[in-house]
């Protein structure tokens, strides 16, 4: 079906480029748009490896920011996990003292060229900060088979004295089914329901314990909150590393998801060098207070894009609103 979706006019939109502080997923800067809609002010940010069909779920995210207002909220502050990136031990450590006081910390392992004993090395290090208490989770990103990956989440396991969850150890549903089967920790999909045709494959085939659902690539709020509904799963809402300004609708669909037993994954702005806004939406005391009005970003200027980028993102746009 042919959707029509309606994009601002180009005078009206920013387009920001911030570099990561470490590299993350492949990626060293983060670029995106933002625009302020009837509703207030909303983020457009697909990663560059998106075309403009995977795209449109994200532009209509941002369109619904644009004009429609959130949700009611059922709780006043979510409880958010930080982002260890593939780095160092020692870093994957200050990454941990520095989170505003996360006490669950996913860790990113499987990336392509280290070892599992580096994984186990970073995974040890962020037991260490953060105490016995503390909940651990990796996200593989897909990059394991099934065997590497029961061997993996194994030693992770106990490397971590105890992971929460395993993120997307394998690539396919029957993958993920299978690791689940012969593995003593809860997995988790996300690859699996943004990217999949049926984001409800992974709650039949009993490959999943928990549903990691993200807000641009699911389409929006209501098209998300539907979806959590549906799924019969537990759900953890996870950034797509937006800026404050996207982060803050994620906030609000975390605040009015009835049931939310898990950290999110919103801590990410600091995974970014600079932000949208001076005040950044991120943990105090573990957890991100859902904001009682929107966020008006004040910080644009310091992230506006070259005018190269600038061209690029809006032959972008128009090319994911003729979708
Ligand atoms: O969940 C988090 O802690 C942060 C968000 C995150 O990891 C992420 C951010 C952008 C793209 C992919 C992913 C991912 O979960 O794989
Ligand atoms: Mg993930």
């Amino acid at each position: 079906m042919r959707v029509p979706i309606t994009r601002p006019p180009d005078d009206d939109v920013v387009v920001y480029s911030i570099p990561m502080r470490s590299k993350f997923r492949g990626i060293t800067v983060r670029e995106g748009m933002l625009w302020r809609g009837p509703a207030g002010w909303t983020e457009f940010s697909p990663f560059l490896d998106y075309d403009a069909a995977q795209s449109a779920p994200w532009l209509r995210a941002a369109v619904e920011q644009a004009t429609e207002p959130y949700p009611a909220a059922v709780r006043d502050a979510i409880a958010v996990n930080c982002t260890v990136p593939a780095i160092q031990p020692d870093r994957a450590r200050e990454v941990v003292f520095s989170s505003g006081g996360c006490r669950t910390a996913k860790v990113k392992v499987a990336e392509p060229g280290q070892s599992l004993a580096e994984d186990c090395s970073r995974v040890a290090a962020v037991r260490e900060a953060l105490g016995s208490r503390g909940a651990i989770r990796v996200d593989a990103n897909a990059n394991w088979s099934v065997e590497e990956a029961v061997e993996a989440i194994t030693a992770l396991d106990k490397a971590a004295r105890g992971l929460e969850y395993a993120e997307q150890p394998c690539a396919s549903v029957d993958d993920l089914a299978r690791v689940r089967r012969r593995v003593g920790v809860r997995i988790a999909a996300d690859e699996s329901i943004r990217r999949a045709e049926d984001p409800y494959l992974v709650a039949r085939a009993e490959a999943a314990d928990v549903a990691v659902i993200k807000l641009q690539p699911l389409g929006g709020i209501a098209a998300t909150m539907r979806i959590a509904e549906q799924i019969g799963l537990p759900l953890v809402v996870s950034s797509a590393l937006e800026t404050s300004v996207g982060i803050g609708a994620s906030i609000a669909l975390a605040a009015a998801l009835p049931d939310l037993p898990f950290a999110c994954g919103l801590n990410t702005t600091k995974l970014l060098v600079d932000d949208s806004a001076t005040e950044s939406l991120a943990a105090v005391a573990g957890y991100i207070g859902v904001p009682t009005k929107r966020l008006v970003p004040d910080n644009l200027d310091a992230i506006r894009a070259p005018a190269q980028v600038r061209q690029r993102w809006l032959t972008r746009l128009a090319e994911v609103s003729a979708q």
